[in-house]
Parts: C-alpha cells; structure tokens; sequence
C-alpha cells in the first residue's frame, strides 16, 4: 500500500504542558483510518501537525507529493457555508474563494455525488442536518483531494443521515480517495474503519484493523477496548 503521510516521533508542549509524546502514524492510500481516543488526548493537535497548521517540536511528516496541502480537503466540525444561500450558490462561491473554474453543471455533479442532486436549490439553512453534513464535505471535495480529514463527520445526526453519511465515505473511499476521520461512536468506527489508530494521554495506545484489534484484546467490541484502554484515565 502506497504510504500517503507517515508522522514520526511527534512530540508537542503547549507552554510547559507536554501533550504529544512520540506519536507515529501512517496513513495509507485508500485507507479509511479511524483516529478514536478521549477528549483531550491529543488528536486534534497530531492532525493539525498532520495538516501543517501547528509545528511539532520535534518528530517529523512527510508526504506523498510535492506540495500536499492542495491535494488535502478538510471537513472540519463548524458548518462552512453561507447560510442564506442555496447549496449550488455556496459551491459557487466556494469555488470563486479557491480560484477553481467550475461549471455550473460541474458543480452541480459534485452535489449528486454527494447525494445531494435535488437540493442544489434549497438553502443552505433550511437543509436537514444530514444534508448540511454532506454539502460540508462536498465542498471539501471541489478540487479532488486525495487526502481527506473528516471531524467527527457525522455527530448529532440521525441514524439515517449518518447512515448516509457512512454511505458517502464508502463511496469516496471506493473511488481512490484516502480517508482519516476522528469519532466517539466505536460502533460506526468498526462499521467504516478499515484501520483504527487509538490515542490515549498523547501516545498511540493501540493501532490495527478492527478485527486485528478485537483478536489483541480478546474483546466483543471496539467499545469494550476503548473501555478496557481508558480506564486509567480519569
Ligand atoms: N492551543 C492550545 N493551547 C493550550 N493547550 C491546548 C491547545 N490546544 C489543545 N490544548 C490541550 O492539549 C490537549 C490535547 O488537545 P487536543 O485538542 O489535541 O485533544 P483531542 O484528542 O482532539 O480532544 P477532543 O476529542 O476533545 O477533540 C488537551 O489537554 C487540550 O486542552
């Protein structure tokens, strides 16, 4: 499998508060990689050293190609349209910001691919949750990354919409596209993850494909891991 990013010996402080200590991870192309881990563990800041927005203070990433940063989408957790303006007006829009040339049939195809054909008219404000989830990621998919980071892509949402949600990952992932996305619920991490890396307290404490992981613990489920690895921690 063709390596897309590889982080090593990651170490971060934040003032004198040391948070990453030594984090290694790769992320392989055409994976669907789960980073789970609780609150504060330190996954927002490895992903940020990832993406390029923060600077490690020691460890280092290296990349598939020649400058990354334009082939990467992010998906991050606050909603990033207009809201007043329809879903084929924010693509617009969007498209303008990024100085790409799209058609309107071009991005009208993006919203299909999104599930989202017969809503290219409504507004942005008035689309359900699930619908606002996915026109999030269709605008992260504008200039065909090949790398995606997903922010907890489908909490607060109704079992349908994440279902949709799951369906859509699939589908990006099936194309070629590498997927990296970050989740509380281990049940949709074991039905999406095709490799799940577990930070706990600023390390990796745990890395494998799901059913790798279950067969390591002897456990039922990837909650029961995550139960049996945090319990230390208060
Ligand atoms: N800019 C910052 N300045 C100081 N401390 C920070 C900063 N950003 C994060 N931290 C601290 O670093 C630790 C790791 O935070 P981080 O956001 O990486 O965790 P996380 O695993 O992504 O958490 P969550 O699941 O809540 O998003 C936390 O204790 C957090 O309070």
């Amino acid at each position: 499998m063709q390596t897309m990013v590889q982080a090593s010996g990651i170490q971060k402080a934040y003032g004198k508060r040391a948070v990453l200590h030594g984090i290694d991870l790769t992320i392989g192309k055409g994976e669907v990689l789960a980073i789970i881990g609780p609150n504060g563990s330190g996954k927002s800041t490895t992903l940020d050293i990832i993406l390029g927005l923060k600077k490690p203070d020691a460890g280092t990433v290296s990349y598939w190609r020649e400058n990354p940063a334009s082939h990467i989408g992010v998906q991050l957790q606050s909603t990033p349209f207009f809201p007043g303006f329809s879903a084929l007006e924010n693509m617009r829009m969007f498209a303008a910001f990024y100085g790409l040339k799209l058609s309107d049939k071009e991005l009208r195809a993006q919203l299909e691919r999104c599930g989202l054909g017969d809503a290219a008219g409504t507004r942005a404000d008035r689309m359900s949750g699930g619908q606002q989830k996915r026109l999030a990621i269709a605008m992260t998919l504008m200039h065909r990354p090949q790398l995606l980071f997903l922010d907890e892509p489908t909490a607060a949402l109704d079992p349908r919409a994440r279902k949709e949600i799951r369906g859509l990952i699939q589908t990006l992932a099936e194309s070629g596209a590498s997927i990296v996305f970050t989740s509380h619920d281990m049940e949709e991490v074991h039905k999406l993850a095709t490799r799940v890396v577990m930070i706990c307290e600023g390390r990796v404490e745990a890395s494998g494909t799901p059913d790798e992981l279950l067969a390591k613990y002897d456990a039922d489920s990837l909650e029961d891991i995550y139960i049996q690895l945090t319990d230390h921690i208060q």
